[in-house]
């Protein structure tokens, strides 16, 4: 019970564990798009080129000079000669206007702020076009000088302001792009940080989810008081070893331990001192077992050992000497120079052809014996020949075991 109770606990620390990694995910997610929307904004702001377009709008400043001075002359002396020169403006002029107006929709983040001007480009575009037209006429009918003339001074102050508003903008985004260069110099190195603080963060929540994961995996296999392997290992570990022992044809003993008249130790010196004296009496257990045995835990006071590649004789020698040494135990943490003794059921195979099952219920019968005929003793119950091939060669100085389902050997073995 208690054990399913820290189970549990190790659970809901494990799935708070994974809530705490999804949730530095979706943090490290936030921050991902946060920052990248910083970035893009920032390379955009960064990555603008004004100078070309600097470039062009002071070109066509000084191009709408040269263009009002031609305009000048020709209106002085409207004469064909002129039409070529005055032409050859008004083409720099579309072309400027042209460029300019690229640049401004390769500049997204200086658009909405000339957009206000769109009118006027549209504007400009037919009065240079209409221009172009008048000179042509005027030079055939000269009362055209007065419109072209109009014309020519309309279109001057739509290009002064046009040019001056640009340039006004240009500058404007030119001293935000300085700014955000700043900033994003002064971003970079807490950004770095957090970027690191966070992977390191997730890091360390997957090691330690990890961590969670195989403390977990060994508790499930481990009984939390005696620190020995717990029944569901014993199961899985006898499978294994029972296959290994068939196709091997070595022997494999089994035996179960029981405390005898345990509950007296608790209803006398209490649970905690049931617990220590648990805790003292499996490890003197270990300390007689080889390291290819599999000590546990498989009930209250109730302790299996398996042993690959062990002969019944040996085995009983083993039994023999736990029996003995835990007898001899002395137990601090019980007063009056209590003993515990130990009762032991025990069974072999020497062809590993039984199932866990049927050995584990061997071996409880003769615990059941030795139990019934006075405890602190060791007995065996031998599988039938049928079950287990040679079994004679196992019996001790009892009678060969007759059957395992109706009457199976018993070895008395307790020693004086
Ligand atoms: N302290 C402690 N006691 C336990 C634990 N698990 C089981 N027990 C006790 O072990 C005792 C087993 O009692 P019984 O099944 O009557 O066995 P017994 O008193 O050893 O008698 P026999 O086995 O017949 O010799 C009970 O009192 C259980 O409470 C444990 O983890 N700690």
């Amino acid at each position: 019970m208690n054990m399913t109770l820290e189970d549990n606990d190790h659970s809901d620390r494990f799935f708070s564990r994974w809530r705490l990694v999804t949730g530095f995910a979706v943090m490290a997610g936030i921050a991902a798009i946060v920052i990248g929307v910083y970035v893009n904004h920032a390379r955009q702001q960064v990555g603008a080129d004004y100078t070309a377009m600097v470039g062009d709008v002071v070109r066509a400043q000084q191009q709408n000079n040269q263009l009002n001075q031609v305009i000048n002359v020709f209106m002085a002396n409207p004469a064909s000669v002129h039409l070529p020169e005055i032409n050859h403006f008004l083409w720099l002029a579309q072309r400027h206007l042209e460029g300019i107006q690229n640049s401004i929709g390769r500049y997204p983040l200086l658009e909405p702020h000339v957009s206000y001007l769109s009118d006027d480009f549209k504007l400009l575009e037919s009065q240079l076009t209409e221009l172009e037209r008048l000179a042509l006429q005027t030079i055939h009918d000269n009362s055209f000088l007065e419109p072209l003339q109009q014309l020519g001074m309309e279109m001057e102050v739509n290009m002064a302001w046009i040019y001056s508003e640009l340039n006004n903008a240009v500058h404007a985004a030119a001293g935000e792009q300085y700014r955000v260069t700043q900033q994003m110099s002064r971003a970079v190195i807490p950004l770095v940080l957090f970027v690191l603080i966070m992977t390191a963060s997730l890091f360390a929540a997957v090691i330690n989810l990890q961590q969670q994961r195989n403390k977990m995996h060994k508790l499930m296999l481990t009984d939390e008081l005696t620190g020995l392997k717990n029944r569901r290992y014993l199961v899985s570990i006898a499978t294994t070893q029972l296959a290994n022992a068939q196709r091997q044809q070595h022997p494999l003993s089994l035996m179960i331990l029981d405390l005898d008249y345990f509950k007296h130790v608790n209803d006398t010196y209490g649970h905690p001192a049931g617990d220590e004296v648990l805790r003292l009496v499996t490890g003197c257990i270990a300390s007689l077992c080889r390291q290819s045995d599999t000590l546990a835990r498989i009930g209250g006071e109730e302790f299996c050992l398996l042993m690959p590649n062990t002969s019944m004789e040996e085995a009983k020698c083993v039994a023999m000497r736990i029996r003995q040494k835990v007898a001899s135990l002395e137990l601090d943490c019980v007063k009056d120079g209590l003993r515990i003794t130990v009762s032991i059921g025990l069974t072999t195979t020497i062809t590993g052809e039984q199932t866990f099952e049927q050995l584990y219920s061997l071996a409880d019968q003769a615990l059941y014996q030795a139990k019934e005929t006075g405890r602190n003793r060791v007995d065996i119950v031998l599988p039938p020949v049928h079950m287990g091939g040679s079994d004679s060669s196992y019996t001790n100085n009892a009678e060969k075991p007759k059957s395992y389902f109706s009457s199976p050997s018993l070895n008395n073995v307790k020693e004086s």
